[in-house]
């Protein structure tokens, strides 16, 4: 397949995926500052780049707007992810954030928005090094605009406005297939809510199964299991801090979080995200971590239903707790706060509890990237220690 624009890019390119001559790391060096592209790509001519303050509750909404009717269907078009405005201000306001890299396009007469990028600053480790990154997320191009090259552009212009920082490299997900991905992950589904599952259209009755079986198949008590199971609080980040980067050092690429980070990704927000801890009864040891995020979807053409309410598993360790029991507590947490689906990636160790926790593979795959950075190992699932929102 011809990639005209990721041919052009500093990537690892297919062609080179069998060449164990090409060191890792770094494609290209950075360019001097004074050397970066000082003023914005140019737009067709309609057209004119906004940042995005997302503080702006008038901004915030238009984005929101934007994505909520433009941004990632799955391939049946039954769903179409619906951030929440407080959703998008937390995954775009991270420790040491730029607002320059929150960037929009709008059509000059009208100012209606009509396309968005977003980078955020994150320290990343691929094996041993520690790299200062840019997370790629919320690329957007209306529905109207679409085939039309305007990605190429926005991609160049956050490109340019992350080198202008110093910042050389970048990670990003995507479900499509393009130069050239480090891993490629399946989402499972755990059902919560299996009638309206069904309902949509996304599940099945099984073969000789009625309703009320499916329903008791996947009933959960209303109450964790583990003695020490709550929710974190601030005096947590510490304890959370050395157990998740203890952990996290066995992947092969992971976030190197520190306890600023800590806070900001892994404190509770209402409807944003959701952690909880085990403190041993006994020792007042932190021992164990589980967490997940809040990524609502607008379901499309169902009569009876507008949105399907989705937990998506984020980080979580295990060290005393079996990881089966502990994540059990989280469906059931999420069960009793009226989710309807748990989702999860097969990364780090997820692999151990889906099947047992009766998580069913998804039809969507999802592919890493690393952008001017190349690694010779296309990555197991269980070797990546990082999600992306
Ligand atoms: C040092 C810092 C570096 C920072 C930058 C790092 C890199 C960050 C990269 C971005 C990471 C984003 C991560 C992220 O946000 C999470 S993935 C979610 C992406 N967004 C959506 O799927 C929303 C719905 N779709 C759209 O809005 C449009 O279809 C988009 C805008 C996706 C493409 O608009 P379009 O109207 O459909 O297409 P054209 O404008 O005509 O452009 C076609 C070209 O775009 C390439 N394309 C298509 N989808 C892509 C995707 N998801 N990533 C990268 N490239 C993608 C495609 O391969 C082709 O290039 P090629 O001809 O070479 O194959
Ligand atoms: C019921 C299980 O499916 C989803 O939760 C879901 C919801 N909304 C989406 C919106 C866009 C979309 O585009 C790929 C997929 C979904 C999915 S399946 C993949 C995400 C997970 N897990």
């Amino acid at each position: 397949k011809r990639h005209k624009f990721w041919e052009t890019q500093p990537v690892g390119q297919f062609k080179d995926l069998g060449d164990p001559s090409l060191p890792e790391g770094p494609i290209e060096p950075p360019t001097p500052l004074l050397e970066v592209k000082q003023e914005p790509y140019n737009l067709p001519n309609l057209y004119e780049w906004i940042t995005c303050d997302m503080n702006s509750e008038d901004m915030c909404s238009e984005v929101y707007n934007l994505l909520t009717n433009n941004y990632v269907e799955d391939d049946e078009n039954m769903f179409r992810f619906n951030y929440s405005k407080e959703f998008l201000r937390w995954a775009l306001h991270p420790p040491g954030y730029f607002t320059s890299w929150h960037i929009g396009v709008r059509v000059k007469s009208s100012k209606k928005l009509v396309a968005f990028i977003t980078g955020v600053p994150a320290r990343i480790r691929a094996r041993d090094t520690v790299v200062n990154m840019a997370e790629i997320n919320f690329l957007c191009v209306h529905k109207k605009l679409r085939s039309k090259r305007l990605a190429p552009v926005m991609i160049k212009e956050v490109t340019r406005r992350v080198h202008l920082e110093n910042i050389w490299q970048a990670a990003y997900t995507a479900g499509v297939v393009i130069p050239t991905p480090i891993s490629t992950c399946q989402y499972w589904h755990r059902s919560l809510n299996p009638k309206k599952l069904i309902d949509v259209g996304f599940s099945r009755l099984g073969a000789r199964m009625t309703m009320s079986r499916t329903i008791k198949l996947y009933k959960l008590p209303d109450s964790t299991s583990t003695p020490g199971f709550r929710k974190m609080e601030p005096h947590d980040i510490p304890a959370v801090t050395r157990l998740l980067r203890d952990y996290l050092s066995q992947f092969l690429v992971a976030p190197d979080f520190d306890e600023n980070d800590i806070e900001h990704w892994l404190l509770p927000r209402e409807d944003v995200v959701e952690s909880f801890l085990v403190e041993s009864p006994e020792t007042h040891e932190i021992t164990d971590f589980c967490s997940f995020y809040t990524l609502p979807s607008s379901i499309l053409g169902n009569q009876n239903y507008s949105t399907l309410k989705a937990a998506y598993s984020y980080y979580n360790v295990s060290t005393k707790t079996p990881l089966l029991q502990l994540m059990n507590d989280a469906l059931i947490v999420a069960k009793r706060k009226d989710y309807d689906v748990f989702n999860a990636l097969d990364v780090m160790q997820n692999e151990g509890f889906l099947k047992e926790l009766k998580f069913g593979p998804g039809d969507g795959k999802l592919h890493y990237y690393l952008y001017n950075y190349r690694l010779n190992h296309v990555m197991r699932p269980s070797e990546l220690g990082l999600v992306l929102l």
